[in-house]
């Protein structure tokens, strides 16, 4: 009986891994999330991820098997995929469980919130069984890519289901208190972008302030370029504050921590200048610090997962300094930029300070979910090495090194 039951999950498991995931974009969550105030659509919802969810945990489960094997067997690593599996197996008990039935459909609902809940800790988790390999194993520079390359596609596809986990939790769960009549789910369809800046800037300053006793100034600048609205009209787009927040936190803290250490003997620390623009098709917010930037040579390296998972001895005291990167926190920045496809660009001079750019998307149309799927060209990332490289290098095979002749 086990084994029956077992091999009938790694059938459906196969069957809908088979699919791709199917992108919404912000408009249609938002129009979708407009009309479900009524009841009927709570149905169409269901209908919706009671293929959709199984769909996205199928695809990254059928990533996580290329894992490398060092990594696979770490007991960190096997607690999260025991995680998915247990979700995949609730969600597939609706497979055959009619829409008609509102009973099946708040059972779905609170299905949901069991999985959003067991799922809380999975970056930690994660990055806990990266470390867990680091230490056992050592890493060569073809599993870190393999890594790097699978821990993005795996956050992203979580930032996608908790999205579509939340919209329906808030939109046809219990009514949730406190939260703002205007918003659709999470999304505010008229996000003050100034607003979240500000709020983000406020935190980052407070935990500046209470460990370095000091946190420099910010000035803003707006500018709104947009054909249909006033230079000086308030900028607003479609989109998730949450996330926004999120993205703004994480880079206060890096250019707080940045000015005050590289000003940490004289007086006044220089501002963080803010600049906030919207054109016809990007919101772009400039986050300028002086302070004293980065090599580009180590630019790479803030969005590297394996080189921000720091050991564990030295993560108590970067626990204590609340500013430092917490590891994850580009990486992840970037990841929920790119996702309704915006994007993060850091550009530094080595020197004086570094801009950090977050760029949004203006039409909540052209905000089309960007997510992992799971088919030949991701296969083949798992299975090649990195290419010889194609361009020279300094110490190339064919010129002997030069102090091979000196030995
Ligand atoms: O690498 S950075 O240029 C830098 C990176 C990202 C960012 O958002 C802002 C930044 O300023 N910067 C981070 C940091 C921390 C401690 C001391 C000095 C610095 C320099």
């Amino acid at each position: 009986a086990i084994t029956s039951v077992a091999s009938a999950n790694i059938l459906k498991f196969e069957k809908y891994a088979s699919f791709n995931p199917s992108p919404l974009s912000l408009k249609k969550l938002l129009e979708f999330g407009r009309t479900g105030q009524k009841n009927g659509s709570s149905q169409q919802s269901y209908i919706f991820l009671q293929k959709e969810l199984p769909v996205r945990l199928a695809n990254i489960m059928k990533e996580i098997n290329l894992l490398p094997e060092n990594l696979l067997k770490m007991p960190s690593v096997q607690l999260v995929i025991s995680w998915y599996q247990q979700s995949f197996k609730e969600l597939i008990e609706f497979e055959n469980k009619s829409s008609e039935d509102q009973k099946i459909i708040e059972s779905f609902t609170s299905t949901l919130v069991n999985i959003r809940n067991r799922h809380t800790n999975v970056v930690e988790t994660m990055a806990q069984g990266v470390l867990e390999m680091k230490e056992a194993y050592g890493i060569d520079t073809n599993s870190e890519n393999r890594i790097q390359y699978f821990l993005d596609r795996f956050y992203m596809s979580r930032i996608s289901i908790r999205m579509l986990i939340n919209q329906h939790t808030l939109l046809f769960g219990k009514r949730e208190k406190n939260n703002d009549p205007r918003h659709i789910g999470c999304i505010d369809p008229n996000c003050n972008v100034l607003a979240v800046v500000q709020d983000a800037y406020e935190n980052a300053r407070f935990l500046c302030e209470q460990y370095y006793l000091a946190a420099p100034d910010m000035m803003v600048k707006t500018h709104n370029n947009s054909v249909s609205e006033c230079e000086t009209d308030p900028i607003q787009i479609a989109y998730v504050p949450s996330h926004l927040y999120h993205m703004l936190f994480e880079l206060f803290k890096n250019a707080m921590r940045a000015v005050t250490e590289y000003h940490s003997d004289e007086g006044p620390m220089p501002l963080i200048k803010v600049m906030i623009v919207k054109g016809q098709e990007d919101v772009t917010i400039k986050i300028s610090d002086q302070g004293g930037g980065i090599p580009r040579s180590k630019i790479d390296l803030l969005f590297q997962y394996m080189y921000s998972t720091a050991p564990q001895p030295a993560r108590s005291d970067i626990a204590s300094a609340p500013l430092a990167g917490y590891g994850y926190g580009l990486p992840l920045s970037r990841l929920y930029a790119r996702y309704f496809q915006g994007d993060i660009l850091l550009a530094s001079a080595e020197g004086y300070g570094t801009d950090a750019c977050i760029y949004l998307k203006v039409l909540s149309n052209e905000a089309n979910e960007v997510l992992p799927v799971y088919n030949k060209t991701a296969d083949k990332v798992y299975h090649t090495d990195i290419p010889v490289n194609d361009w020279s290098s300094p110490w190339s095979t064919n010129q002997r090194s030069f102090h091979s002749y000196t030995k």
